[in-house]
Order: C-alpha cells, then structure tokens, then sequence
C-alpha cells in the first residue's frame, strides 16, 4: 500500500470515512454522550460562591426564569441550611413551575437532608469530601463513615420519592480504590446520578476522560461532573468527560463560582454546537446566552470578558486582511461558530495597518462609491500608511476613501443598495 493509502487508512479510524464535521463525536465511540448531555446550571449555587456574588429573591427568580427559557435541564440552588433566606428561596423558586428540575446542593448528613426535602425541590445533590486533604481537614471522617452516612442519607431523601445525587468532592485526588467502592456502594441502593467534581482545578482531559471510562464500567446510573477552572481545563475537561460517557455537565452562566469557577455556560454551547450541531441547535435556545450573561455579569458587578467565547466584544470580528478576504468570501475559512446561531454577527475590522484591498473593497461598496481594483488598491496604501501613524476608526477610513474618490476626475456615484449588511454593531475604540 502507498503511503498516503496508509495515512488515509490511519485517519479514517480516527474520524470515519465521510464524516461532515470532523470535530464532530467519532461515531465508532458508542459511550459518548456527546449527542446526548444534559446542563445542571449551578449560578444560583455555585456561582453564589462567586466573590461578588448576592443574589437577592427577585434576582434569584429573574436567572432562573432566563435558565429555564434557555432550556437548561436542571438548577442547582444553593443549600437551604446555608440561612433562612436560602431556604425561603429555594421553596419559592421550587413554586414557579419551571420546566427545569429544581436541585439544591447539601452536605452528606441528615440534618441537611431533613431541610432539602421540605423545600419543595425535584433533587437534591449530595456532596462529602473524598480526597485525604478534606477527610483530614475538611469533616474529619473516614471512608466507612462517609459510606455509611451515604447510604442513610440516599435512602432517606429516596424514600421521600425525590431524585438524589451522590458525590465526592476533590475526586481527582481521592484514593482511585476508595471512589470506585464508594460510588459501586451508592449505585447499588439505587442512587440517580453519581457525581465528579474536579474541585481544585487540577485535573486535564485525558485523566478525565480516563476515570469516567473507569467509573462506567463499575457504575450502571448516570454520571454528573463538575470542573474547576484553575488551570483553563474546564471546557475541555467537561467536553471529554461526555466523551467518555458523563451525561450531566454542572454549568453557570460566566463560569462563576469559587475562585476563577467552573464550567462556562456559553463556553460550553460553544464547544458542544461544534461537535453535535443538531442536538445543541433543537435543545438550547442559544440566542439568549447573550442576555443571560449580561443579566448575572449585572448582576455580580463584572464585565463580559473581552474573549469570552460567543460574546467578548471581538468574538466574531475579523481583523488581518488575509482573513477578511477569505471571511468575505466564504465565513468558514476563518470561522468554526456561525455567529447567527447565536443571534449575532460577524465584523470585518478594516479601519487598521494590517487590512488589505479586497476588505477595503466591502467597505468601497457599502459606500455605494465605485472603485476600480487598482484604485481601491491605491487607496488602500493610504490607509495603510495614515494606520502606521496612529490608531484608525471607520471615520479615517471612509474620509480616506470619500477624500480619494472625489479626487478622481470623473467619479460615477452607483445606485445605492440598500440591502448590503452593516458590519456588526460593536462599539470599540476603533470604530463608532
Ligand atoms: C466544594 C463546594 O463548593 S461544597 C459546597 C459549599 N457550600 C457551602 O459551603 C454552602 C454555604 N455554607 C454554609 O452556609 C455553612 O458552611 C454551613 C451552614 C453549611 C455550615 O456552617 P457551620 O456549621 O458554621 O460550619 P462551617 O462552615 O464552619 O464548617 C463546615 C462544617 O461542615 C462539615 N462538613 C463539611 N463538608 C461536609 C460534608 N460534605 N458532609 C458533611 N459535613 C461536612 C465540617 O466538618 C464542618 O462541621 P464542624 O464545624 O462540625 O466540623
Ligand atoms: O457537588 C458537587 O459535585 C461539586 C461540589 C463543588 O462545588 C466542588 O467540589 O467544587
Ligand atoms: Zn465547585
């Protein structure tokens, strides 16, 4: 066999003969959920952990009714016991009949769960440290203490015919022989979902992807996972998780939560729309990710970052000319979101040292003025020249063009086309 036979042979096994989107899920991998995944959005709890974070009654009821609009599956609301407000708040968010499953979080011990099944909720998630550093710091407690408290735990809010959840927090540096007996233990009584929580932020995609391979073979219910951010893995490490056959990612809107958080919300639809187009387009409205951010980044006193994916400012704007020629022609060339799925558009950020002619020429024609190539070319070096100078806006810009066009001996006006699009509408300093 030749040796491009090989090499296609080799990366036939890898992605599939013809698959469409090649960063799609590799069909021959039938335990990913990939296609299948379900949001837990914990804003209102872990994301309440934020440093900036107080959410009162009304701003509560406001993200959660945007939650469940978006279409997430479940809202994880922050433990009942932690005061009498939150308590309050999770039965009366538990009153307003939303389609999400209403899920409060409380440690591994029966007072708490004796208040979680009062509020009201459809779940209660319950979390007990596994790692040696929060049995010797944290509780205090051995594995046959945490199992044993798991189990009375389980059966009790089982009993009250509500979904329950059990996890150990700080998995990835719990004993690997300690999750697998505790988690074996909790599934047999028929718990719901087991859950993962990379609470510090240290663990990357392939040790991910490992243990939830591992924990599958041991466990037959669902597996939740929840991912710090600390070292940037959280996207990732959520991503391979379903990969490796999680269902359940936890979620909040901006990734707030503890320190630099969890999961972003809109990162998240990012990397999914990429990978399972169909399922992420008919399950999420992802036009709102715009306003729900803006609705907690309100609400916590914070900016959108700059790069957020989605929606930081520059998300869909095109700068270097290589680019904008080939984005103009064809906006996949640089563009692995279409920013119309998310109820935004794209921007050719022209008004700079590192355009070229052919984004010049869009601007020409939104101008309704009529260059030819080489002219537009020949204008396009001023514009370079006066953006080696300082900054540039689309004001310098167009009076460049508009300067050089009447500079033209005969110049012809073209009928104005009033269908052309506008660039998209972000304010930045460089343009109005
Ligand atoms: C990784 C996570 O994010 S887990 C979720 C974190 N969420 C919260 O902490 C919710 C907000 N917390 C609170 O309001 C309070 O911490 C409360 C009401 C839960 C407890 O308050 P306090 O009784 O004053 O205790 P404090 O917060 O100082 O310490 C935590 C207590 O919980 C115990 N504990 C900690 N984790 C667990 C657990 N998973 N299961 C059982 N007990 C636990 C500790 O042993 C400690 O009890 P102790 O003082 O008797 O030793
Ligand atoms: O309940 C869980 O699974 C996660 C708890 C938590 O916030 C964490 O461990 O970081
Ligand atoms: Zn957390």
């Amino acid at each position: 066999m030749s040796e491009s036979k090989d090499i296609q042979k080799v990366t036939e096994t890898i992605t599939g003969p013809h698959q469409v989107n090649p960063y799609g899920p590799n069909p021959g991998d039938f335990l990913s959920n990939v296609n299948n995944f379900q949001l837990i959005d914990s804003t209102l709890r872990e994301g309440e952990q934020f440093a900036n974070a107080f959410f009162d009654t009304e701003k509560k009821i406001e993200i959660a009714k945007a939650l469940d609009d978006f279409g997430v599956d479940y809202i994880e609301l922050t433990s009942p016991v932690a005061s009498e407000q939150s308590r309050k708040d999770c039965e009366a968010i538990c009153k307003l009949g939303l389609k999400a499953k209403i899920l409060t979080h409380i440690r591994c011990h029966m007072d708490d769960a004796r208040v979680a099944v009062e509020t009201g909720v459809d779940g209660v998630d319950v979390v007990i440290g596994t790692s040696k550093f929060l049995r010797q710091y944290s509780h205090g407690k051995d594995m046959n203490y945490i199992a044993k408290s798991a189990v009375e735990v389980i059966e009790f809010v089982k009993s009250k015919g509500i979904e329950i959840r059990f996890s150990s927090e700080d998995s990835f540096r719990s004993d690997l022989v300690d999750l697998l007996n505790i988690y074996k233990t909790v599934d047999k009584i028929g718990v719901n979902r087991v859950g993962i929580a990379d609470t510090v932020g240290c663990a990357n995609p392939r040790q991910v992807y490992e243990l939830i391979r591992t924990l599958k073979s041991v466990v037959s219910c669902d597996i939740e996972c929840h991912f710090h951010n600390d070292t940037g893995c959280a996207i990732a490490n959520a991503y391979c998780a379903l990969e490796g056959g999680a269902r359940l990612i936890d979620v909040s809107v901006l990734g707030i939560g503890e320190r630099n958080g969890i999961t972003p919300l809109g990162g998240l639809m990012a990397r999914m729309i990429v990978a399972a187009p169909e399922y992420v387009k008919s399950k999420y409205k992802l036009h709102k990710i715009r306003d729900i951010e803006n609705l907690v980044a309100e609400a916590v006193e914070v900016n959108i970052p700059f790069n957020n994916p989605i929606t930081g400012f520059c998300a869909f704007t095109h700068k270097a000319g290589i680019h904008a020629k080939a984005i103009l022609a064809n906006p996949s060339t640089y563009e692995i979101l279409d920013p119309h799925d998310f109820g935004m558009k794209r921007y050719i950020h022209f008004a700079n040292r590192l355009t070229g002619w052919n984004a010049i020429k869009s601007r020409v024609d939104q101008l309704n003025l009529n260059l030819t190539d080489d002219q537009v070319k020949e204008v396009t070096a001023k514009i370079k020249k006066m953006g080696d100078i300082r900054p540039l806006n689309i004001d310098d810009v167009d009076s460049i063009i508009k300067d050089f066009h009447t500079g033209l001996a005969t110049p012809a006006i073209k009928p104005v086309d009033l269908t052309t699009e506008e660039p998209a509408a972000k304010k930045t300093k460089y343009s109005k």
